[in-house]
C-alpha cells in the first residue's frame, strides 16, 4: 500500500516549479513538506490530485491510477473554498457520505469543541472556526491518504497542540502528507522531511 509519485514536472509559463519528482509514500506515518514561500508545496498537492496539468509518469495509489482511487485520499485545499452559504454540518455530512465512512460526525463536532456553530452558515465563522471544520472533514473522511495544505493556518495553540496530538496518532495506521508554516511543532512529530529547493524535492530519507 503506496502513494507513488514518478517523474512528475510542473510548469507555468516561463516558471518550471517542480522537476522530476518521483517519491513513494508509504501507507503510514507523517510526512512533511517543509519550504520557503512561493517554492512549489501547493502546487505539489495540486498536482499528485490532478488539479492542475503536469507531466508524470504515473502517480498511483496501491498501483492504480490516483483518479480511480479517490476514495483512498482526502484533499481540501484552503478554507477559501467553502460555500460561505453552507453550514459547518453541510460538509460534515457530505464528507461522510462521498467517503462512506463509519466515523461518527457528533464525535468529531465533540471533538473540535464545534456544537455552538457547527449548524450556522459558514460566513458567520472565524479563520480559526473554518480552520477546525476543515480539520473535521479530514477526520470524519478517514481516508487512508490525506494531504493537508498548511493544516495548522489559524488556529490557536491549544488547538494546534491538540491537532498534533490527533496527526500524530492518525499517522500510526495512515499516510498523512502536510506542509506548515509552524513547522517546529510538526518536525518532532514527522517521520519524513521533503524539502524542495531549485524545484528538487529532497527527503530526509535520502
Ligand atoms: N496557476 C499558476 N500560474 C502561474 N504560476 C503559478 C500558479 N500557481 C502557482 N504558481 C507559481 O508557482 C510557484 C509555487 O507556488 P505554490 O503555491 O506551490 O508555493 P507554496 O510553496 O505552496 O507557497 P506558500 O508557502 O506561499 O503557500 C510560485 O512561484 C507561484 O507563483
Amino acid at each position: 500500500m503506496t502513494l507513488r509519485v514518478n517523474k512528475l514536472t510542473v510548469s507555468f509559463p516561463n516558471q518550471r516549479v517542480i522537476n522530476n519528482f518521483t517519491y513513494t509514500f508509504n501507507d503510514k506515518g507523517l510526512y512533511l513538506i517543509v519550504a520557503p514561500n512561493g517554492s512549489g508545496k501547493t502546487t505539489i498537492f495540486r498536482a499528485i490530485l490532478g488539479l492542475i496539468n503536469s507531466s508524470n509518469q504515473g502517480i498511483t495509489i496501491n498501483e492504480r491510477p490516483i483518479s480511480s482511487q479517490r476514495s483512498k485520499l482526502f484533499y481540501y485545499e484552503s478554507s477559501n473554498w467553502f460555500d460561505l452559504n453552507l453550514s459547518g454540518l453541510d460538509y460534515l455530512k457530505f464528507v461522510k457520505s462521498q467517503w462512506h465512512s463509519t466515523v461518527p460526525v457528533e464525535s468529531v463536532i465533540k471533538l473540535w469543541n464545534m456544537q455552538g456553530y457547527v449548524k450556522k452558515a459558514i460566513r458567520k465563522y472565524s479563520l480559526g472556526m473554518k480552520q477546525k471544520l476543515l480539520i473535521a472533514m479530514y477526520l470524519i473522511s478517514d481516508a487512508d491518504y490525506m494531504i493537508m495544505d498548511e493544516i495548522n493556518n489559524g488556529l490557536d495553540e491549544d488547538s494546534r497542540k491538540q491537532l498534533m496530538q490527533i496527526l500524530n496518532q492518525m499517522a500510526q495506521s495512515k499516510c498523512i502528507i502536510t506542509s506548515s508554516h509552524y513547522k517546529d511543532e510538526i518536525m518532532p512529530y514527522a517521520n519524513t522531511v521533503l524539502t524542495i529547493k531549485n524545484c528538487q524535492v529532497v527527503s530526509s530519507d535520502d
